[in-house]
């Protein structure tokens, strides 16, 4: 039986990678830095997934155990013997996971010879270099070339909203899950077969990550920062709102613009992947909290990730980005208490000022055209909505 080491068993974890590997035939032992959760997996060993629609669907993942991340002994069995490897930790983790690999690889190196595919499942462009690059960092020219010949590092797509909605469950590690997924594989980085069912090998991944990012997780967080900012708790709630909705709408037509230049992506076919995401938002059965949506706003705003690039992207082209401004600056003004790295940013505003922390989260120039117009809408929408 093919096996899988998936680090990180939260909702991406067992709501899809994990329910997808077990779908196609792996045996799956996770891998978690939370104590109670490995506990809670080794004692069911098996979770349901709750496919939230109309008529809600059940299916089980079955035969599975887990191991707490410091438990040297059993991890290092595990690592020899899997067929691959998953993470979805959050992607700021995926340094010191590819630094804990590399003795396992090293183990394995010395004991056994089949090939091994690693691959990063985070909303991040080509999450899966940063574990390779970790991985190479520090190795010599014998154990590089190890690698080179041994391990395959696919980066990947991964599409599906698992959201921390409060349900009946029968088991406390069930999950929930929206009924869509999708999931992209760069192929050419694959060494073997990865036996993959549902899965989308592809040969070149950018356009379907940055098509991924930007009109999905961008307008995501456009719909969780204003719908924020406008008092809803709820993504469903939020996108039904008209002037939330237009923006929204506004900044993946900006985005897709960007993304038909660059890739030379027919616009209807982005137009159509725009209005499915806003069906998939409008989902009232995931119960998704704008909170959760916009969490860490600091890795959300960075200068490479789902709303600085598309905007920078535009000004390229010489569009004003004027709706994905909405989101970036609404995201300045995402000050939940609960979010440490929103009170970072929150602090940095009353400490340094607004240019200073703008230009510090998103890596702009002072002095940009963009940083400035960030800047100004910013002012426009704390007068409108009259936060701090
Ligand atoms: N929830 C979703 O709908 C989607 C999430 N993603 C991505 O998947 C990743 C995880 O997101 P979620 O599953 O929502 O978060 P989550 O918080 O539910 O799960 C993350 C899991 O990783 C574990 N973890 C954190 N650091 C770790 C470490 N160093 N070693 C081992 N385990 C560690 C946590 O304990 C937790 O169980 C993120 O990068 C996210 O962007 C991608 C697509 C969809
Ligand atoms: O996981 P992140 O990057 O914090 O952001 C949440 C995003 O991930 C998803 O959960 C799935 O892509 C979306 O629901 C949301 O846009």
């Amino acid at each position: 039986m093919l096996k899988a080491v998936h680090f990180g068993a939260g909702n991406i974890g067992r709501g899809f990678i994990g329910y997808l590997l077990y779908k196609s035939g792996y045996e799956i032992t996770f891998v978690d830095i939370s104590k109670e959760l490995v506990e809670s997996i080794n004692t069911y060993k098996r979770y349901n997934v709750i496919i939230l629609k109309d008529n809600v669907e059940k299916e089980e993942v079955k035969n599975i155990k887990a191991i707490h991340i410091e438990d040297e002994k059993k991890l290092s069995k595990a690592i020899v013997d899997a067929d691959i490897i998953t993470t979805s930790v959050g992607a700021n983790n995926l340094k010191g996971i590819g630094e804990k690999l590399i003795n396992y690889i090293k183990i394995r190196k010395a004991n056994i010879d089949k090939p091994l595919n690693i691959m990063a499942c985070e909303n991040a462009l080509f999450a899966t270099n940063i574990l390779k690059n970790s991985i190479l960092e520090k190795g010599d020219k014998d154990f590089i070339d190890y690698v080179n010949q041994k391990i395959g590092f696919p980066n990947t797509a991964v599409d599906r909203i698992v959201p921390n909605v409060d349900i009946k469950k029968e088991l406390p590690i069930d999950v929930a899950v929206e009924d869509f997924y999708e999931w992209d594989i760069e192929k050419k980085a694959i060494i073997g077969d990865l036996n993959i069912k549902g899965a989308e090998l592809v040969d070149d991944l950018e356009p379907y990550i940055e098509r991924k990012l930007f009109l999905l997780n961008g307008a995501h967080a456009t719909t969780a920062y204003l719908g924020y900012l406008k008092g809803y708790k709820y993504i469903h709630e939020a996108i039904e709102d008209d002037f939330i909705r237009n923006i929204v709408s506004g900044m993946q037509e900006e985005a897709s613009l960007a993304l038909s230049k660059k890739h030379n992506i027919k616009k209807d076919v982005l137009s159509q992947y725009a209005s499915k995401v806003i069906k998939r938002f409008k989902n009232s059965y995931l119960k998704d909290e704008v909170v959760r949506v916009g969490r860490e706003p600091t890795r959300k705003l960075a200068g490479n990730d789902r709303l600085i690039m598309p905007a920078k992207f535009c000004y390229e082209i010489g569009v004003m980005p004027k709706f994905i401004l909405y989101g970036i600056a609404a995201g300045f003004l995402f000050d939940y208490k609960e979010d440490p790295k929103a009170c970072e940013i929150q602090d940095d505003i009353r400490n340094l000022g607004l240019e200073k922390t703008i230009s510090k989260v998103t890596g702009l120039e002072e002095n940009s055209g963009l940083l400035q117009e960030i800047v100004k809408k910013y002012k426009e929408l704390k007068e409108a909505f009259g936060k701090r």
